[in-house]
């Protein structure tokens, strides 16, 4: 099958640790504009495809193709240049800096026509952080301080410091994690928004916060995929329940 179809397409994705294989073979496709959960028992490789994804670590084995670009023979900086953006567990905001500024911070050095005048770009930077403002739901905190952000908040703005680079695929592990209920629902809106001009891979645990947002489920086991396809085949499929929901 040709791979052309698919903004990224992994494909027999192998990494070993001292002979411990993390990531096992894996070969996964992700569409334009879908929204893919990887789920999992812990070890089972989640972070680690993410960090092999993102360049952080380098594959023993196997090929990652994002727009048919090969992103294994590529830096970091590279990767995060052809537009793919990766958000980790912890917030890395710029607490002394106001929400405008966090975000103002964000945006591509080096864009748009060299010699443009300032006064162009100030706008267009001004655009944008509304517009991405807009989407995290902190329109009403752009001039707060960060550090007086709710931790809902500050996580909902690294999210938005990395929507300033528009990527094409965006990458988030568990962006719930210590949020109240109001503030699950609320990113699961904001995720369901996002993902509709991008692609996004979550790793998530909560079950039901899975089913909010998921296109098609991942199932992670032992670096190998268990099962794949919509929550509701995976959730019945008894391997899952066996090595993972029946916990
Ligand atoms: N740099 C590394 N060196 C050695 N072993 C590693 C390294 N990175 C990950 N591992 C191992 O690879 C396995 C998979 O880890 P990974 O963090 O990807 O799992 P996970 O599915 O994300 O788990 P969790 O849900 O607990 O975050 C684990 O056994 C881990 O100890």
């Amino acid at each position: 099958m040709s791979n052309t179809d698919f903004v990224l397409a992994v494909e027999d994705l192998t990494v070993s640790f001292d002979g411990f294989k993390a990531v096992d073979s894996l070969t996964m496709y992700i569409d334009k504009n879908e929204l893919r959960v990887l789920v999992g028992p812990n070890g089972a490789g989640k972070t680690t495809v993410l960090d092999l994804i993102c360049g952080k670590t380098k594959s023993t084995a196997g090929s990652i193709k994002f727009k048919n670009t090969e992103l294994t023979k590529l830096s970091e900086h590279e990767i995060v240049r052809s537009g793919v953006g990766r958000k980790f567990q912890n917030p890395s905001i710029y607490e002394n800096l106001t929400v405008y500024q966090n975000l103002e911070v964000s945006y591509p050095k080096g864009r748009g026509v060299f010699g443009s005048l300032t006064f162009k770009r100030t706008q267009e930077v001004e655009d944008r952080v509304r517009k991405v403002a807009a989407d995290i739901m902190l329109t009403e905190f752009l001039e707060m301080e960060s550090a007086l952000l709710s931790h809902g908040q500050k996580q909902w703005l690294e999210i938005g410091m990395l929507l300033m680079q528009e990527p094409e695929l965006l990458m988030l592990d568990e962006p719930v994690a210590g949020m109240s209920a109001k503030e699950r629902d609320q990113t699961a809106d904001l995720l369901n928004r996002i993902c509709q001009n991008r692609s996004v891979i979550v790793i998530e645990h909560d079950m039901e916060f899975v089913k909010k947002i998921a296109h098609k489920v991942t199932v992670l086991h032992q670096g190998k995929i268990l099962a794949e396809g919509p929550m509701e085949k995976v959730q019945a499929d008894e391997k899952v329940i066996e090595v993972y929901l029946g916990h």
